[in-house]
């Protein structure tokens, strides 16, 4: 195979998309790459190169430690294509159709190894749409998600068209918008499939009492059950299923609901919480993709196995006691798509972004998803929509200025009885949801590569931003939340930076509001994407950062947009209302984010409390 594009030359055809062709290649350097060719058709759409170009950004943003890294988004003539690290094996249809279901450990480690693929890509702020078993890749070190969705068109894949079974979720296939939920239903599919070479059948009439989950055991079969159902607000969060497979979590304590079950679900949430918090808000982003027009070039190098080794020098067999059965050997070198046929064969999506779990001496060893280590936006982020208003609140009683006016704090150690905590219910796992961290830490998150530190201890959550690092920790939720309002206690303990609360929608740009104190005293209500200094401050009268402050944030999302409030001490003093469409279910939880140089800072929340 003689042909080059970009910078790659093509060894051999890996496989066929429903939207492109991928192809084994080398870059400049000698060494393997995937490179996958989008069709013309598509290349040639200016919404849709835009759109690439955005999605590989975002895949760019996946946890490197568990995924295979998008390596550069690139142009060649009126040709798009998408590089990817090459991951040497089968994928997970061959591997079933050819050697049957998997068993044991190896299933076991397929289920790890994809749903901290997923973690990794929703904390950055995308949804894969289209898992399947053929995006599942059976490399020398443990299995790789692939292909998450950049210019796929909604409904139902071609693929699926054909007659294949389908593991999109029903309410994609509705043509709905998928969700975190969603992926973790083509999880649970391809699960099942791995399991037993049977797809879900998602969405069929004939498949009254649920899917069939024969062939699948212990908490496997309760998860790819649950995954299964058809409400999406009924199925785990990804956490959840990482938290249950690693033995973090008794299923019988944390999925109370019973698997499903025909009729309605108890839940009617569109769509599953990001288990991870998502790229900070407000600080820069990481490098981004090359430009489609601009000449190509890596966004890195390719690195296939963790630490950065090339992925040359990884064989099967310097994998000790290597789970997974050595690939097949590849194929004769072949040309199957000479050149000639490039303007007509070659089909259309884009890769993204996926996940590696080592998988070493039978043990499935994996990291959890982190978010950019400097907890970046996404660089596509826009600032605020066009209707979106922040304001000083009015003040009941003496008007709109009377916010901006000194006016005395309540004491802070004897809060309004509106702010109160109640007694905390006895499962705590949905809202309503309270932790005053008198105990052991209940499961709150951050990302592994988050830059400080975070824990309950005698009766307080202690977060620690580095300087200049932005820490979001997540509250321990089992189902995601939309319409809240959360009330916590914090002071602020050293430093410069602001924290507070926030609430976090998986949408576009995984939209999150920041609900923050800043040192010096203000308020502010911000947004996903927007630059600092676009974000309106108040100052709060006789705020004082050090001594406890009672903040009561609430997120409220309907047909005109999203309402927000900032109260602090018992007294409102922001509210906002963004007019963007209507706010995604999503993730709640405090926050630090340090500023202005220095040595970080520490705040302490004594309390956190969120209500429907
Ligand atoms: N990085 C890679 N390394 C090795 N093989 C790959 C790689 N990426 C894809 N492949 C092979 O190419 C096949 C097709 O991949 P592709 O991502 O196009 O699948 P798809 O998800 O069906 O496509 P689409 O996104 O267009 O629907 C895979 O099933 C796999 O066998």
């Amino acid at each position: 195979m003689n042909t080059v594009i970009g910078p790659y030359r093509l060894v051999r055809r890996l496989g066929q998309g429903g939207t492109g062709e991928v192809f084994l290649a080398r870059d400049p350097e000698g060494r393997q790459v995937a490179v996958k060719v989008v069709h013309p058709r598509l290349a040639a759409d200016p919404a849709l190169r835009q759109r690439f170009r955005q999605e590989a950004q975002a895949a760019s943003r996946v946890a490197r430690s568990c995924t295979v890294p998008v390596l550069e988004a690139g142009l060649d003539g009126d040709r798009a294509y998408l590089v990817t690290e090459y991951v040497e094996g089968q994928d997970l249809h061959r591997r079933v159709a050819e050697h049957g279901p998997l068993t044991g450990s190896s299933l076991d480690a397929l289920a790890v190894s994809t749903a901290v693929a997923l973690q990794a890509i929703h904390a950055a702020g995308v949804v894969h749409r289209d898992l399947k078993p053929s995006a599942v890749l059976l490399g020398p070190l443990g299995p790789r998600v692939t292909g998450f969705g950049v210019t796929r068109p909604s409904g139902p894949s071609a693929r699926a068209e054909e007659g294949a079974p389908s593991f999109m979720a029903p309410e994609q296939a509705r043509g709905e918008d998928a969700g975190a939920a969603s992926d973790v239903f083509a999880w649970g599919g391809v699960v099942l499939y791995a399991a037993t070479g049977r797809g879900p059948s998602a969405g069929r009439t004939d498949r009254p009492a649920g899917p069939d989950l024969t062939g699948l055991h212990g908490a496997l079969r309760d998860l790819a059950g649950r995954a299964l159902a058809e409400d999406p607000g009924s199925r785990p969060s990804v956490q959840d299923i990482l938290r249950i497979l690693t033995g973090a979590t008794d299923p019988a304590t944390s999925l109370a609901q019973p698997a499903p079950a025909p009729g309605p679900r108890p839940l009617d949430l569109p769509a599953a919480p990001l288990d991870r918090p998502p790229s900070a808000l407000t600080t820069p982003g990481p490098p981004a993709p090359r430009p489609l027009d601009l000449p190509a070039a890596p966004l890195d190098r390719p690195s296939s196995a963790p630490g950065g080794a090339d992925p040359d020098h990884v064989r099967p067999a310097d994998q000790p006691g290597a789970l997974w059965p050595p690939p097949p050997r590849p194929a004769p070198a072949d040309d199957p798509v000479p050149s000639a046929r490039w303007g007509r064969s070659i089909a259309t999506p884009i890769l993204a972004g996926v996940a590696i779990s080592l998988v070493i001496a039978g043990i499935a060893f994996f990291t959890p998803a982190g978010e950019d280590p400097a907890g970046h936006p996404p660089a596509t982020q826009p600032a605020a929509a066009a209707g979106d208003t922040a304001q000083p609140a009015p003040d009941p009683a003496t008007g709109p200025t009377a916010a901006l006016s000194p006016s005395p704090s309540p004491s802070p150690t004897a809060p309004p009885s509106s702010a109160e905590p109640t007694a905390e219910p006895a499962t705590a796992r949905t809202l309503p949801f309270r932790d005053d961290f008198s105990g052991a830490d209940r499961g709150w998150t951050t990302a592994a590569s988050g830059k400080g530190r975070h824990q309950a201890s005698q009766g307080a959550y202690r977060i620690t931003a580095k300087a200049d690092a932005y820490l979001p920790v997540i509250a321990p939720l089992t189902a995601p939340v939309k319409n809240t309002t959360i009330t916590a206690k914090v002071r602020m303990l050293r430093g410069k930076g602001d924290f507070g609360v926030f609430c976090r929608g998986l949408d576009e740009g995984a939209r999150r509001y920041e609900f923050s104190i800043t040192s010096s005293g203000d308020a502010s209500i911000g947004k996903s994407g927007e630059a600092p200094a676009s974000v309106r401050h108040v100052p709060v009268p006789g705020l004082r950062p050090a001594r406890l402050i009672v903040l009561q944030a609430t997120c409220r999302s309907g047909a005109a947009g999203t309402s927000l409030s900032l109260s602090v001490n018992g007294r409102k003093v922001l509210s906002r209302l963004d007019r963007k469409r209507p706010f995604a279910s999503g993730s709640i939880g405090m926050f630090a984010h340090a500023r202005h140089g220095g040595s970080g800072v520490e705040v302490s929340f004594n309390s956190f409390e969120a209500r429907p």
